[in-house]
């Protein structure tokens, strides 16, 4: 993890966690990231971060891309019995429409399938898939009525897009995707995205929102991810029951909050909750795009968020060298185990090497050679930290007789036609990656007003 002992450097915070280990969630724990120190910087990140960036990686002008994520409880008032929330509608289309005027190109990330099934059909949201799917085939049709409805309305198309996460997983699949949607947007057509709930099963399932919209981000390479949600913004405790609780207004380095992929539990017509925001934040940051969590009821306020750095809700600040092409699609795979290692072998992982044996500390879960499994280092306290995902060259049962085998023992067990590492490095993806600077030194950068750092920001390199 990126520390420094320079004066402006903000402090790791501490995410509460359940007993179970998850996020706890909304009360997350971030008292130890001072205001004080956020305000004091506040003025030089915001002047930085949020303005188009002029050219595109390959270095062609192209359009900033916004990805806006709607959740079923900003598109429904109230629970079953309640209405579409007609407002929320409106000010989406509207906002995006000014957006797509100002040059920008838009995609929708949209929940409520399933809650508008249960307006059409008056049922209650059942536990059972089945149902759940059933119920979303119904409630995307009228979703999609109403979105085409309202897009109509201020002149812009829209399509309906449905992925789920075999989509993501299959990099053929991955990559078709990904033409798609540059042909839509290069026809200023408006993609309106949501989990394909009809046949996602159970363990292939995106699950909530919040991480799908992180992974169109990194699909379209889109610049700025808004998660609207009915809290504006992250806050250094519940801000429901605590009075001291703080907004954050900026993140700068979202790994100084540890933050690890949590479950977030099912409650009310929705499933995503702030730690899955976190999370969601954590994957665009990697691939180059500031995130902002903020109100629904903010909306029409993006244009000026974007332009004028306009300071509403929580911004999470991209990496400045964030992955590209296959690096990333790694980092967005579902890891079916753990791997964890040593200190030392973080380290050489972080610096681009392969994963060897002598690394291993323990191997958890039940998985095959070529699926993707979660790196973790154990670090002295005992406390492990998420340090990436690999392809593994071998499944959980070999991998767990070669714990902390030296390379020859290694090469007995496997003979000499075997893979030479557990994961080649060509395999494996850090969030915190080679050549990735620590972020007190980004901020420090982003002071010096002639170093070129505005682009270093801004720039996906
Ligand atoms: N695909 C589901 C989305 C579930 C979901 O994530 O909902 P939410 O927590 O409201 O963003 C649906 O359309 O109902």
């Amino acid at each position: 993890m990126a520390t420094s002992s320079s004066p402006t450097a903000i402090p790791s915070p501490t995410l509460a966690r359940t007993s179970s280990g998850e996020l706890a969630d909304p009360a997350i724990d971030l008292r130890a990231y001072a205001m004080r120190d956020v305000r004091r910087q506040l003025s030089d990140v915001r002047g930085c971060a949020l303005v188009p960036r002029p050219n595109s990686p390959a270095g062609t002008n192209r359009a900033p891309i916004v990805v806006i994520k709607v959740g079923t409880s900003s598109l429904l008032r109230g629970g079953v019995g309640g209405h579409l929330n007609l407002t929320n509608f409106a000010a989406l289309a509207e906002t995006s429409a000014i957006l797509q005027s100002l040059g920008m190109r838009v995609v929708v990330v949209t929940s409520g399938a399933v809650g508008v099934g249960c307006q059409v059909l008056h049922k209650k949201k059942p536990s059972d898939l089945a149902g759940k799917q059933a119920l979303a085939a119904v409630g995307m049709v009228r979703l999609m009525r109403m979105y085409d409805d309202f897009f109509q309305s201020v002149g812009q198309t829209c399509a309906q897009v449905l992925i789920s996460l075999d989509n993501i997983m299959d990099r053929q699949q991955y990559c078709n995707a990904q033409s798609t949607f540059k042909a839509l947007l290069a026809q200023d057509i408006i993609p309106i995205v949501n989990e394909n709930d009809t046949v996602a099963v159970q363990h292939t399932k995106f699950g909530d929102n919040d991480t799908l919209s992180a992974h169109v981000a990194a699909l379209v390479d889109a610049d700025y991810l808004f998660l609207l949600t009915d809290v504006d913004g992250i806050y250094t405790a519940n801000p429901h029951t605590n009075p001291d609780a703080e907004r954050i207004e900026v993140v700068e380095n979202i790994e100084d909050l540890n933050v690890c992929t949590a479950e977030s539990g099912e409650s009310g017509l929705g499933t995503g909750g702030m730690a899955t925001k976190l999370s969601a934040a954590r994957l665009a940051a990697a691939s180059g795009c500031n995130t902002i969590v903020m109100h629904t009821s903010s909306m029409p306020e993006m244009p000026e968020i974007i332009l004028k750095q306009k300071s509403v809700g929580t911004l999470v600040l991209a990496m400045p060298r964030p992955l590209r092409g296959r690096k990333r699609w790694i980092l967005l795979l579902p890891a079916v185990g753990d791997l964890v290692v040593t200190e030392r072998a973080a380290t050489a992982l972080e610096n681009n090497k392969s994963l060897f044996s002598t690394a291993l500390l323990e191997c958890r879960g039940d998985f095959t050679a070529e699926d993707a499994v979660r790196l973790l280092v154990r670090e002295e306290s005992g406390e492990e930290r998420d340090l990436g995902r690999a392809i593994v060259n071998y499944a959980s049962d070999e991998i767990a007789s070669f714990i902390g085998k030296t390379s020859e023992e290694f090469y007995e067990i496997v003979g000499y036609a075997g893979a030479e590492s557990i994961a080649h490095r060509n395999n494996i993806c850090c969030w915190i990656p080679f050549g990735h600077e620590p972020s007190s030194a980004n901020l420090v950068g982003m002071n010096a007003s002639s170093s070129g750092s505005l682009s270093d920001v801004n720039a996906k390199t």
